[in-house]
């Protein structure tokens, strides 16, 4: 029986140059629908660029970079295509976690029934209503997180959510992602920090000075008995 899989994130050819750099270099891959695909590199690797391009913040100077085979600019409402934590600025110190959602809310025109469920969905309900200058970081990234899911959108790009992040924290966006592409979400997660992530993943886009590396499943990039520290080290000529 045929299998046919959906690729909701594509980029083709992608390039973006700032100046005498070159941060993503004809850069082609696919993030497969329902999977928490990891998109790996060591600083300076071009994932946040390549991030800020599928959400229409940088525009390539070649190729493309699309959401559901469309360009962002050219979704019908993309905050419920598409969610994002990209940046994590900063929440008013003041507002409690459940009144930034509710202006987020509004200015999506989401119900305020939203509210509570976004919370429940990140195990939010019980630091709601602090002040968000209280809350811890793992906390605040869940706040980033409901925030991104208010649209219900089928497609999350998460930029280094591990960062901060205690070994609790990243225990439980492990099940929270993993839950998220069981229900048929499609997840891709930045991050350099390549051993940490291997714990997160079911697939990987690795990347390196602005170029595709390797992409697939994790079990078939990284060789039994080897991990994608090591293969990444071997296949960018770290390691010989
Ligand atoms: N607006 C910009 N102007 C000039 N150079 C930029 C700009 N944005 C990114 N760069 C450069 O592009 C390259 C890729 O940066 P990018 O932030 O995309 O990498 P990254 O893989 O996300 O790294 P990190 O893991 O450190 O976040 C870097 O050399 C960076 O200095």
């Amino acid at each position: 029986m045929e299998v046919i899989v959906n690729h909701p994130i594509q980029a083709r050819s992608l390039t973006k140059r700032f100046g005498d750099v070159l941060a993503v270099d004809d850069l082609t891959f696919d993030v497969p629908e329902a999977t928490v695909t990891g998109f790996l590199g060591p600083n300076g690797a071009g994932k946040t660029t390549t991030m800020r391009m599928l959400l229409g913040l940088v525009t390539p100077t070649a190729g493309s970079a699309t959401i559901t085979g469309r360009r962002y600019a050219d979704l019908d409402r993309p905050a419920d295509v598409v969610g994002a934590v990209l940046d994590r600025a900063g929440f008013h110190p003041a507002r409690s976690a459940r009144d930034h959602l509710r202006v987020y809310a509004a200015m999506g025109g989401y119900p305020a029934s939203r509210v509570d469920e976004v919370l429940g969905l990140v195990a939010a309900t019980g630091f709601a209503d602090r002040p968000a200058g209280t809350l811890s970081t793992g906390m605040r990234q869940r706040l980033h997180l409901a925030t991104a899911l208010l649209g219900r959108p089928r497609i999350l790009l998460l930029d280094e959510p591990a960062n901060g992040l205690d070994p609790a924290g990243i225990a439980w966006l492990r099940g929270f992602l993993s839950d998220l592409a069981r229900d048929g979400r499609t997840v891709l997660v930045s991050s350099h920090a390549l051993a940490e992530a291997e714990r997160l993943v079911d697939h990987v886009v690795v990347v390196s000075a602005g170029r595709l590396v390797a992409a697939g499943p994790l079990a078939t990039v990284v060789p039994a008995g080897s991990s994608l520290e090591q293969t990444f080290l071997t296949l960018t000529g770290g390691v010989r």
